[in-house]
């Protein structure tokens, strides 16, 4: 065989291995949660939303929500104001707010570009469409910390009827509280929230890092697996820091409450989502729940 059919035959195989993938995914709700670092450039930027695109094409259900936390510091910075944070969360004037609804809106709105000119229809929302985040003020430590939000009801409705339309719904994390007033929600938090009210199959967190490491200091304690138990573990013996803290309690949070799978991938590996979810070890680290047995054996090998 010539050296350009064998690698064709390669070709070939690679999209089959995936079959199995495809069946077992299809029409399941994946929600994607993309910000942090992973959104730092364009090209990084294109390839996820390339990954997201081919899961909508082969016939998943994808849902993106989406940060801009570093963007929005910018403009803060630009207004000449310092950007601000307690436990991981923007402290919110109502300068901030404004500023971080416009940041959010822009992210919003070039994202549904990126997607749109790969062939995939998408709709850009915040949580105030069809008031999708219901907030409460949130407290940091019983502090004040301004217009942030504690989502506490989530209404999928608009979520669902654009699945059901096969658009690829985007969403900024920001939300109305029941005097209609504007809040701004960590995005991890709204992607927890989010994949926990429409039973998501997984929430995938596009982060900064290979995922979780018992010791950050030590490579070689990194986790492929856990259980939602061992997270709850790790995070009471001060083994988690910095904005993994949240991140992995939205994951044993969403394990809990609906969510069949939660992963923790590195967005600055290209295609890092494909890896995942189309090869049986995939990357990253997956948080499971604590009665899994670990089937993760394609449908059609099952
Ligand atoms: N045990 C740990 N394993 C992995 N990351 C950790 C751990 N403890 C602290 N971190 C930190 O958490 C960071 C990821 O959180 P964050 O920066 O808030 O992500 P993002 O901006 O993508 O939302 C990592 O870059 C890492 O420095
Ligand atoms: C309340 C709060 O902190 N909101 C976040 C919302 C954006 C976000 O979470 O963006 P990343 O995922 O890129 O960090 C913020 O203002 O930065």
């Amino acid at each position: 065989m010539d050296k350009d059919m064998t690698e064709v035959l390669k070709k070939a195989e690679v999209l089959i291995e995936a079959l199995p993938y495809i069946q077992r995914f299809n029409r399941k709700v994946i929600v994607v949660k993309y910000g942090g670092s992973a959104m730092s450039n364009e090209e990084l930027q294109r390839n996820v939303i390339k990954d997201v695109a081919l899961l909508k094409l082969v016939g998943f259900k994808p849902i993106i929500v989406h940060g801009g936390g570093k963007e929005i510091s910018r403009w803060v910075g630009k207004v000449g104001k310092e950007a601000e944070f307690v436990n991981g969360l923007r402290v919110t004037d109502e300068e901030t707010m404004e500023i971080a609804e416009m940041v959010l809106s822009k992210v919003n709105k070039s994202l549904v570009t990126m997607v749109q000119e790969l062939g995939v229809k998408a709709v850009g929302i915040s949580g105030k469409d069809g008031c999708l985040l219901k907030v409460d003020r949130k407290y940091s430590d019983g502090k004040d910390i301004g217009f942030v939000g504690d989502v506490k009801e989530v209404n999928p409705d608009l979520l669902y009827d654009l699945l059901e339309k096969d658009f690829l719904p985007i969403v900024a994390p920001i939300g109305l509280d029941d005097n209609f007033q504007t809040y701004n929600i960590n995005a991890d938090d709204a992607a927890c929230a989010i994949a926990k009210a429409v039973h998501a199959e997984k929430l995938a967190f596009l982060t900064d890092i290979e995922g979780i490491y018992k010791d950050i200091n030590d490579k070689d304690s990194f986790l492929s697996r856990m259980k939602a138990s061992e997270a709850d573990k790790l995070i009471e013996e001060g083994f988690i820091g910095g904005g993994m803290l949240p991140k992995l309690a939205n994951c044993t949070s969403a394990i809990r409450n609906g969510v069949n799978r939660v992963h923790i991938l590195d967005g600055r590996i290209p295609h890092c989502l494909l890896l995942e979810i189309f090869t049986y070890h995939g990357v990253g680290t997956a948080i499971l729940h604590d009665d899994d047995q670990l089937n993760d054996v394609p449908v059609s090998e099952s």
